[in-house]
């Protein structure tokens, strides 16, 4: 579990962390967004103890990070932003570094480095200094540091930064899989990332929480949660046959494909109106959903008023 008590950080007078509160539990992926300097990667290297809270403070599993930093270390998992210090060693060296640091002995020692190296694809580049990988195979050794002790709590500063679309997958696919009996926090910029693999987002812009809910309960703050978006042959026939459907409060056209979306008056649902009329009509329709509603468009509006705005005190 980690928990934080209104965890602050300042720098001079800028509050890059202000009184953050929040708690996860073992089995939860939390991901944490927000705009650049938001204080993602502050509060992570808080709870990770690589800075000290100016007030406030947290536990890792049960452990305080200021009073028992070797305990709360002992628990976590930390991939810090960028790439892992150390450049000059080659992989291998790299993660035997680990394993003494974390104190990993006998078969357990050699289980776990087996396991690290498989589940991150490392082998082709155990012989090769760190500093001369591609940014996606640093990632990945970093990851492999981070989870060689198989911690109980996981904290990852953008994890699949630097990545290709098909690794991104397989990292997106590890932390599902280790999801089950871990606590994980993420940071991302990528709000597929939240669909992908976090159960709840806190939303975080100028040092403070702006939102923190579920991926489904974001995405129904959204004014496109139960839209219809719809292509037809004819946009015009289309356009006539939406104009009988009493519920529908408004119709926006997208200028580059056509596409239709229609939204409905507050509280009511148009999905089968919207078929019905269509179909009544005979339109020609290529493609017809209901939207989820849209995660970015949530980001934008929730923090949109605090971008910009440096939390100075
Ligand atoms: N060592 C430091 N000294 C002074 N200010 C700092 C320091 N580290 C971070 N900051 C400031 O604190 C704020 C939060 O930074 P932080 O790196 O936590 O943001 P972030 O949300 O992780 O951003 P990004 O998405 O760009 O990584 C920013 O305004 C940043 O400039």
């Amino acid at each position: 579990m980690i928990e934080t008590r209104q965890i602050t950080k300042r720098y001079g007078d800028l509050t890059a962390v202000d009184r953050i509160c929040f708690r996860v539990e073992p089995g939860q992926v939390l991901g944490f967004l927000g705009p650049n300097g938001a204080g993602k990667s502050t509060t992570m290297k808080m709870l990770a103890g690589f800075l000290a809270p100016t007030s406030g403070g947290a536990t890792v599993a049960g452990f305080d990070v200021e009073t028992q930093p070797l305990e709360a270390k002992r628990a976590l998992g930390y991939l810090p932003e960028g790439a892992p210090s150390y450049g000059e060693m080659n992989v291998r060296e790299f993660l035997e570094f680990i394993a003494d640091v974390r104190e990993l002995k006998g078969d357990l020692r050699y289980k776990r480095l087996d396991d690290a190296i498989e589940r991150l694809h490392l082998d082709r580049v155990l012989e090769q200094p760190i500093d001369t990988l591609s940014k996606g195979f640093r990632r990945r050794v970093g990851l492999a540091g981070a989870i060689l002790h198989d911690p109980k709590v996981l904290i990852l500063d953008e994890p699949t930064d630097g990545l290709d679309p098909n690794q991104k997958q397989e990292v997106r696919t590890l932390i599902n899989s280790m999801a089950r009996d871990k606590t994980i926090i993420i940071s991302t910029h990528l709000l597929e990332e939240v669909h992908a693999v976090c159960d709840r987002a806190i939303i975080i812009a100028a040092g403070r929480i702006l939102a923190d809910a579920t991926p489904a309960e974001l995405e129904a703050r959204s004014r496109y949660h139960q839209a219809v978006s719809l292509t037809a042959a004819n946009l015009q026939e289309a356009k006539d046959a939406l104009a009988r459907v009493a519920d529908i409060a408004a119709i926006e056209v997208d200028p580059q494909d056509n596409r239709i979306t229609a939204f409905p008056k507050p509280g009511r649902s148009i999905f089968v109106a919207v078929g019905d009329a269509l179909k009544a009509q005979g339109v020609t329709v290529r493609e017809l959903a209901l939207e989820p509603g849209r995660l970015d468009e949530v980001f934008r509006t929730i923090t949109q008023g605090a971008v910009g705005k440096e939390a100075r005190t």
